[in-house]
């Protein structure tokens, strides 16, 4: 970083990403530039607000990601808080942080990746924060969106007799980072990967947070409680059963198994269900819907072309999760899903 300083390096990160025209027909009043950003609110709107942090070694390594994928990734895991509450991305702040040396063709090819991923879900990017630090790369995206008022759809809006529905295939990201930690290739070196591999890298590199999914669960009026799923399928019905008061019970053979998941877990020797339970960063979404209203639901969702599958329900035990396994047994789902402060570490 030797030849550029803070501001010249934020310069050459942001400008003309984001041409003025399309940022002032996004609602940005005043971008980057100034001492803080300044954007047009929707009137009636409420404003949605999370943020999310990638870092080195945490959530990439050198192996496991291209360095345009750590910004797409970055954008699309804060992108899809703002999904899970039914919520319209709009604007986006970027706080990142390296150690002095980094190469400016690395944070410059992390923000190509963060501005595709803002053009795909139409987020502005109008600020951030620009640090050096002594550990790895730390990537924090920031997103404020909108939702109509009381309209957002909720971890705590579960009731026992509502059907539980994911969107689309979960477990593929997780299995995804198992082959690249496995493999330990250099990122942009893989090139031998087959085509059900590529996919499972293709997860995890490239995340896409189910936004139109969000909105149209939201629309149909007939979602009550929604998350994401981040840190996997157990730990995040487990924090709608324990938001919501209720028990979850997950059907093993109504939950699909993508084909290059299935293939992948029978050459490791291992069960698909243990990525798709405990693996995590899939950032599909899982929610519950009046059983009475679940067909109509997902008919709805097909028409438009969003995969809805129902995969259990929510029951008036205590606060649980449990799999009713194939073979009939009724497993308990321990809590476990990806923990920062876990003493191995995930
Ligand atoms: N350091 C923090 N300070 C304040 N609030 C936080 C902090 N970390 C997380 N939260 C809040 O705690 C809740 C759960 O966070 P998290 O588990 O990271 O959400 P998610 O998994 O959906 O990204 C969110 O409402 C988030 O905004
Ligand atoms: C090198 C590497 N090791 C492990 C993981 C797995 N991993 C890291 S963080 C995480 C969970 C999601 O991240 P988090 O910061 O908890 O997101 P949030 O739940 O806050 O949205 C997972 C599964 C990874 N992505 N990369
Ligand atoms: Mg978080
Ligand atoms: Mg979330
Ligand atoms: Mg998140």
């Amino acid at each position: 970083m030797s030849s550029l300083d803070e501001f010249g390096l934020i310069r050459m990160l942001t400008e003309g990403k984001q041409p003025e025209s399309l940022l002032r027909a996004g609602g940005v009043e005043t971008g980057i530039g100034d001492d803080a950003a300044v954007a047009e609110a929707t009137p009636g709107m409420r404003l949605v607000m999370t943020c999310d942090t990638m870092n080195e070694d945490i959530h990439f390594k050198r192996i496991t990601m291209r360095d345009a994928d750590i910004g797409f990734k970055a954008m699309a895991s804060a992108v899809s808080d703002i999904a899970a509450m039914g919520g319209i991305p709009r604007y986006a702040l970027i706080s990142l942080s390296m150690p002095k040396g980094t190469e400016p063709e690395r944070v410059r090819s992390i923000y190509d990746g963060l501005y595709e991923s803002a053009a795909r879900w139409n987020v502005m990017v109008v600020g951030g924060d620009t640090t050096s630090c002594t550990g790895g790369i730390s990537l924090g995206v920031t997103v404020i969106g909108e939702v109509e008022p009381g309209r957002a759809l909720l971890r705590s809006a579960a009731r026992p007799g509502d059907a539980v529905f994911a969107t689309g295939l979960l477990g593929r990201s997780s299995a995804g980072l198992d082959l690249l930690l496995n493999r330990a290739i250099p990122a942009g070196n893989w090139g031998s990967f087959d085509p059900q591999e590529e996919a499972l890298v293709q997860a995890h590199c490239r995340p896409e947070p189910q936004v139109n999914a969000g909105r149209l669960l939201l629309e149909s009026g007939m979602c009550r409680a929604l998350n994401d799923i981040s840190d996997g399928l157990a730990s995040e019905a487990w924090e709608v059963a324990e938001a919501s008061g209720v028990g979850i019970d997950l059907v093993e053979d109504r939950i699909p198994v993508a084909d290059e998941l299935y293939a992948y877990a029978a050459r490791q020797g291992k069960d698909p269900m243990d990525y798709i339970l405990y693996g995590g960063e899939d950032y599909q979404l899982v929610g519950t819907v009046p059983a009475g209203q679940a067909l109509e639901l997902q008919l709805r969702c097909k028409a438009a072309g969003v995969p809805l599958h129902i995969i259990g329900c929510v029951t008036g035990e205590a606060p649980g999760v449990r799999l009713v396994q194939s073979s009939g047994f009724l497993l308990n789902l321990g809590k476990r899903g990806y923990n920062h402060f876990a003493e191995e570490g995930g």
